[in-house]
């Protein structure tokens, strides 16, 4: 029998003899090596998922599903409609959901929010002072403070709990996949090289871990796909032991209403007053990234004046093109993927091989690369039949050789357009810059940079109001490490734009999209720094927004300073009236007595008017007056004409065209360009 204890020394060990020889194996110590489930390293470690403590796990739980509903709704290129609701549950509700029979406490000191009896006397005594404290003041016409409310003595075991449910009008799922997707640690069909906001095939089923170690409910699907006429319905929790689903229903019911789209349910452990004002964040910020879906957003409770009900109502119907799957970029592949890529690949030789499981590798490149590699190889080597060694040296030279960069066409950004539509809804900023950079390359993956720079506007604090977006993801944590937090505070000269750092309100928008997005953590919270290519695009499009900023401000500038040119002459024009008027009526006065002969006829003639009232102060201040009104206004005229702005600053119009259309002409003008569509 194993006594379990692991003692060399033990007295029970025989020894054998002088030789150090260790024990027969049956003897030897148990192992210690264990195995685990990937869900169960997620159940123990599921903050590195976002589920940190139960605020924060209800926020990433309704991001989770809202990312899913909408990445369902574009892979067929729907317009998102996304309804999510937080149902709060009290305690009672939820003992009787999961069956369990209320009970009164018999020892209340047992309990952790137990007052006793000297505490009591003392929150009395303290809430007395302050009502005494509140009737002075009432009394000598202060301020009154709000009393606060003494701490509330929480127990560990008092949760609250929610029912989450999110509904979309996307793809649906295939009825015999539903388990494994829910269900599994792992699985999810976004694996490909394509932009999409889920990667990771975890989120849904982090979902679903916590609502068993919080509630042990578990989680609900309808799910109904296009032309299929009935409704998957599926109800299960996860063997997490095992990675399985555990089924509880899995049916299939009338597809009464016609529709496409998945409803997902399930009930938790959260804590919507710490972590509302972050929800309401996120999905605001979700709105402005993605002006051209509805969100419904309600939380409900027996409370009612706790209740939120808000719809971001869809401000265009023009949806950025559905992202493409692409292939692996020659330098963007390792050992292990091109192992993965033969093993997957239908083609027979190598040649073809390269050229067509690979982007920008043609035939001419490909057999270039070929007679590169050594005599052991050629164009016919079938391609399943390479050695561990040959593989080595494939990879070695797509490590060393140069390919042209990949084309950001796979990519799908929210576009100028949306950004700005975004960032004028959410801010109402007094000014706007965007701007889009051309598709570049990180590690053989293309990405694709926009930014958006605001300045005033409401709701904004003073200095940097930093919105940071991946895959068309709004990232609200971990901000100080983020590649655009950093980029904005260290590494822009704000000064050289005329922008004051600490006084203005500026409102940084960067929206990062590709086939990778380096997060660190699977939090998916914030993109790391160390990516020298992403930090110099988002660096310079920030930039690049500035200067167009710039060239605004100083033509503002210049029309606030010319106004208030005007407004300094038009203050003196009493003083300089009465001081002319004053001299001009004197030396009349003179030159009526024949005291002042110096005089020339035409001034004699202006102060003959004088005498005759014919020039009066009035029409003296009134000449000057619009003296001062004609000179402001050849002065902007000339200013005009120097910079081609009439009034006001010029601002870009954008117009987008409601179906994607390609045939247009542009029509120029010195101050627009107008583009017609055909
Ligand atoms: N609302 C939905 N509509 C259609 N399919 C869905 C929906 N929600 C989830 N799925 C499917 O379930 C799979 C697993 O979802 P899950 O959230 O676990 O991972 P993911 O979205 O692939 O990746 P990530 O963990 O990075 O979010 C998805 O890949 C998708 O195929």
């Amino acid at each position: 029998m194993d006594t379990g204890d692991n003692s060399d020394e033990s007295p029970v060990q025989p020894k054998k003899g002088k030789s150090k020889s260790k024990a027969p194996p049956h003897k030897a110590k148990a192992s210690a090596l264990k195995q685990k489930s990937p869900a169960e390293f997620f159940a123990e470690n599921k903050n590195i998922a976002g589920f940190d403590n139960p605020g924060k796990s209800l926020y990433t739980t309704v991001r989770e599903l809202v990312e899913n509903a909408l990445d369902s709704a574009e892979s067929v290129a729907e317009l998102p409609f996304v309804e999510v609701t937080i149902e709060e549950i009290n305690k009672s509700k939820f003992n009787s959901m999961i069956g369990l029979i209320d009970r009164e406490r018999i020892d209340e000191a047992l309990y952790g929010d137990f007052e006793t009896v000297k505490a009591r006397e003392k929150r009395l005594a303290k809430e007395a002072r302050f009502q005494e404290i509140q009737a002075k003041n009432v009394a000598l016409g202060k301020k009154v403070k709000e009393q606060t409310s003494a701490k509330a003595i929480k127990g560990r075991g008092e949760a609250s709990f929610y029912r989450v449910t999110c509904k979309d009008n996307g793809r649906g799922m295939p009825h015999d996949d539903i388990p494994n997707m829910f269900g599994r640690v792992l699985s999810g069909t976004k694996y490909g090289l394509k932009q999409t906001r889920g990667k990771f095939g975890l989120g849904a089923k982090m979902a679903l871990i916590w609502s068993k170690m919080s509630t042990g409910l578990p989680i609900e699907i309808s799910s109904s796909m296009k032309n299929q006429s009935y409704t998957s319905f599926c109800r299960l929790d996860i063997d997490i032991h095992r990675n399985i689903p555990h089924i509880h229903v899995h049916e299939k019911r009338d597809d009464k209403e016609q529709w496409h789209g998945a409803e997902i349910q399930v009930v938790i452990e959260g804590n919507w007053t710490t972590y509302r004002s972050k929800i309401l964040h996120y999905m605001r910020q979700m709105a402005v990234i993605t002006p051209y879906a509805q969100f419904m957003f309600r939380f409900v409770s027996d409370t009612s004046d706790k209740n939120v009900s808000i719809r971001f109502a869809r401000r265009t119907d023009v949806m950025p093109a559905v992202p493409l799957e692409t292939k692996y970029h020659p330098s963007a592949v390792d050992l292990l993927l091109i192992k993965r890529l033969i093993g997957e690949t239908t083609k027979q030789n190598l040649l073809q091989f390269l050229q067509h499981e690979f982007v920008n590798i043609g035939k001419s490149h490909a057999e270039r690369l070929i007679g590169e590699m050594g005599s052991d190889f050629s164009p016919k080597t079938p391609v399943k039949s390479l050695t561990p060694q040959q593989l080595v040296r494939i990879h070695q030279l797509f490590r060393q050789a140069k390919f042209d960069d990949p084309s950001g066409d796979c990519l799908s950004p929210a576009g100028e357009y949306n950004l700005r539509l975004g960032i004028i809804k959410e801010l109402n900023p007094d000014m706007v810059a965007t701007y889009t950079a051309s598709a570049q390359v990180f590690e053989g993956h293309p990405f694709i940079v926009e930014a958006g720079v605001s300045l005033g506007g409401k709701d904004v604090k003073q200095g940097l109001n930093i919105f940071r977006f991946a895959n068309r993801i709004p990232l609200l944590f971990e901000q100080g490490a983020d590649v655009v937090t950093r980029t904005a505070m260290k590494r822009i000269s704000w000064n050289s734009y005329k922008i004051n750092q600490t006084q203005d309100k500026i409102g940084v928008f960067v929206s990062i999209v590709s086939t990778k997005i380096p997060f660190k953590g699977t939090g998916k919270e914030y993109i790391g720094d160390d990516i020298s290519e992403i930090a110099s695009a988002v660096k310079n499009s920030i930039k690049q927004c500035c200067i167009q900023l710039k060239s605004k401000i100083v033509k503002k500038i210049q029309a606030r300073e010319q106004q208030e040119r005007k407004r300094n002459l038009s203050k003196y024009i009493n003083d300089a009236t009465s001081a002319i008027y004053g001299i001009l009526k004197e030396s009349s006065q003179l030159h009526a007595k024949k005291k002042r002969l110096d005089i020339k006829d035409e001034d004699a003639e202006i102060l003959q008017k004088v005498s005759n009232r014919l020039i009066t102060k009035e029409i003296l201040s009134e000449k000057l007056a619009q003296h001062v009104e004609q000179v402001d206004y050849e002065m902007a005229m000339e200013y005009a004409t120097q910079s081609g702005v009439r009034e006001e600053p010029r601002e870009n119009i954008y117009l987008q065209a409601l179906e994607p259309q390609k045939n247009f002409v542009d029509l120029h003008s010195p101050v627009f360009v107008f583009r017609l569509f055909l």
